[in-house]
């Protein structure tokens, strides 16, 4: 139902639009493309692609972004409520929110030195959103192999789709306390790596909390496989980085990704297409949302 020219009569300075202020976000804070690409991933993994992480919590509305996912760790709510205005100054209500995360994720991506695609659009905004799902539905750091294979293919998301788009880990960073047990009590890691991290990132819990590292040590700004080569020598950030090499039936499949970009680059790219398509409101089904951050 989705397509890729759904707003080319309706909206023909849609791409430009968002291109333009992605890039501007991205050369004033790198991180911004990776904050982007998340929030494009924790909206489509509750209850589908329909925009509802964006929504603000209200007196008598509890959304998804104080959801533990999201609390203290999503952000670039700001940029989406930029880009937003700048379209909806182009084509007045007419493109969704939940679009406009996904457009924006692929120019992040491909802004950042990775692959690009074309977007499949025409996703309208739900007038609705779930904490519960979204505790419920985003896997936490602490998920095991087995946990992390069954999160996606419940969405519809093969394992192999999951390890590409777990390849978003070659961008960004994560708190202390997403990273925390492993530098302190994991075997499966570079000696050296937990000491660097474990610099900014004190035992005690309550303590650097909210401290920051990269999670690709080598390139947090450029979109890449180094991610596949850091879990090859045991660099995993997360303990859920480190499940995809760790012995298990996904060995191969990092194996393949650090050994070729262009197989990364284009399972990653599919991969992306496959998540954004995962239940999304089409029809006269939801809204277009004037603001991102509450409904109509
Ligand atoms: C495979 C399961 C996944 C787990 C367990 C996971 C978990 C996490 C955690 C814990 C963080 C750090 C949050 C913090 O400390 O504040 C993070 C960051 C990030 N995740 Fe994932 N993630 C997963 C998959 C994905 C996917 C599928 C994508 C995108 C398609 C993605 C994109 C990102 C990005 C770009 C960041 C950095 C964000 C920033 O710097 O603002 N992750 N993830
Ligand atoms: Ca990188």
């Amino acid at each position: 139902q989705l397509s890729t020219n759904f707003y080319s009569s309706s909206c023909p300075k849609l791409f430009s639009t968002v291109k333009s202020t992605v890039q501007s976000a991205i050369s004033k804070e790198a991180r911004m493309g990776a904050s982007l690409l998340r929030l494009f991933f924790h909206d489509c993994f509750v209850n589908g692609c329909d925009g509802s992480i964006l929504l603000d919590d209200t007196s008598n509305f509890i959304g998804e972004k104080n959801a533990v996912p999201n609390k203290n760790s999503a952000r670039g709510f700001d940029v989406v409520d930029n880009i937003k205005s700048a379209v909806e100054k182009a084509c007045p209500g007419v493109v969704s929110c939940a679009d406009i995360l996904a457009v924006a994720s692929r120019d992040s991506v491909a802004i950042l030195g990775g692959p690009s695609w074309n977007v499949k659009l025409g996703r309208r905004d739900a007038r609705t959103a779930s904490q519960a799902a979204a505790n419920n539905s985003i896997p936490p750091p602490t998920s095991n192999l087995n946990q992390l294979i069954s999160r996606f293919n419940n969405l519809g998301l093969s394992t192999r789709d999951m390890v590409a788009l777990a390849g978003s880990h070659t961008i960004g960073q994560a708190r202390c306390t997403s990273f925390r047990a492993r530098i302190y009590n994991e075997t499966n890691i570079d000696s050296s790596f937990a000491n660097t991290r474990r610099s900014n990132c004190p035992r005690t819990s309550g303590s650097g909390d909210n401290n920051l590292a990269p999670l690709d040590i080598q390139t947090p700004t450029k979109f890449e496989n180094n991610y596949y080569k850091n879990l090859l020598q045991n660099r995993g950030l997360l303990h859920s980085d480190q499940q995809l090499f760790n012995g298990g039936s996904t060995d191969s499949i990092v194996r393949t990704y650090s050994n070729s970009e262009s197989t990364f680059n284009s399972d990653f790219a599919a991969a992306m297409i496959k998540m954004g398509d995962i239940s999304p409101l089409t029809g006269s089904n939801g809204e277009v949302r004037k603001n991102c951050r509450k409904v109509n």
